[in-house]
């Protein structure tokens, strides 16, 4: 995090547990402590059902630290904070509603008019490059247009921070790339802090400043890593270059122990 900045976004000491079907109480995450600064983008990479979209619920509000704190803008999160935008791996658009008027009602539930919200959202369909698509249903729309649309609706809002949890996970090798090159575009315009989860450690790599790896359950920050690559980047072009795969390789020695210690103890009973 760069000196100058204080944390937009903190985890202090963060712990979850949730209550096991069938009993007892399961550890997601245990003393996590995290800092993210304004206009930072970090990416959180773990093994498989680590804690990584744990971590991202205490961030949004959505659920309680079971010990520990979350604090967003210095303040303690006690409820959903102001500004924050989300994107998950599942569209959040209305079937029902036209690519315009899924954009439109982020502003419109924030007390824009139907006008006003329809010009903020049709400025935002235009960037993301749906300016033709504007009257069409998500149906009609391919999965990397419809991620488009999740990014207009994301954006329209202007979050100060965006959480994102493996986002363009089911988008083909192709489309994902070209939705990581515009997301970046999109981002750095924007004065967002940006947490990102994924499984994927090139994606991380290739988008982040910073790159936090998770331990195996329950999980915890083991290592964090500054990705020190020029920007503007060609999310294509950074992975071929040799400071990409040094960093690929730190970050993937670290990664690889967690991953295999998660796959010797799945299936077995948790006793945590
Ligand atoms: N609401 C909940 N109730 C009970 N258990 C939960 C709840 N949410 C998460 N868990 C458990 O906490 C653990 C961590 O889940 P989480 O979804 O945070 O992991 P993840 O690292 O994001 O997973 P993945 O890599 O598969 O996306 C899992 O064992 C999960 O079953």
């Amino acid at each position: 995090m760069p000196a100058n900045k204080a944390p937009l976004i903190e985890l202090r000491a963060a712990t979850k547990r949730f209550p096991k079907n069938g009993g007892g109480i399961h550890t997601a995450i245990r003393d996590v402590n995290l800092a993210v600064a304004p206009g930072e983008f970090v990416a959180v990479v773990g093994p498989t059902g680590c804690g990584k979209s744990t971590t991202l619920s205490l961030i949004s509000g959505l659920q309680p630290a079971s010990e520990g704190e979350t604090y967003v803008r210095g303040e303690l999160v006690t409820g959903i904070p102001a500004r924050v935008g989300y994107m998950f791996q599942a569209d959040a658009t209305l079937p029902w509603q036209t690519v315009l008027d899924n954009v439109a009602s982020g502003p419109r539930y924030r007390g824009a008019s139907k006008a006003d919200a329809r010009i903020q959202a049709r400025e935002w369909v235009e960037r993301v490059g749906l300016g033709r698509f504007e009257k069409y249903y998500p149906h009609q729309l391919s999965g990397g247009m419809r991620k488009r649309v999740a990014l207009a609706q994301t954006l329209v809002n202007e979050p100060e921070i965006m959480l994102m949890d493996e986002p363009f996970s089911a988008l083909d090798v192709q489309t994902r790339q070209l939705m990581q090159q515009e997301l970046l575009r999109l981002w750095g315009g924007s004065d967002a802090a940006v947490v990102f989860v994924t499984h994927d450690l090139e994606e991380a790599i290739a988008l982040a400043d910073r790159v936090v790896v998770m331990t195996a359950s329950p999980a915890t920050i083991k290592a964090e890593f500054r990705v020190d690559l020029p920007r503007p980047r060609d999310v294509e072009e950074v992975r071929l270059t040799p400071e990409f795969l040094a960093i690929y390789r730190q970050v993937w020695d670290s990664l690889r122990d967690e991953v295999e210690q998660a796959r010797a103890t799945a299936g077995q009973p948790d006793a945590k």
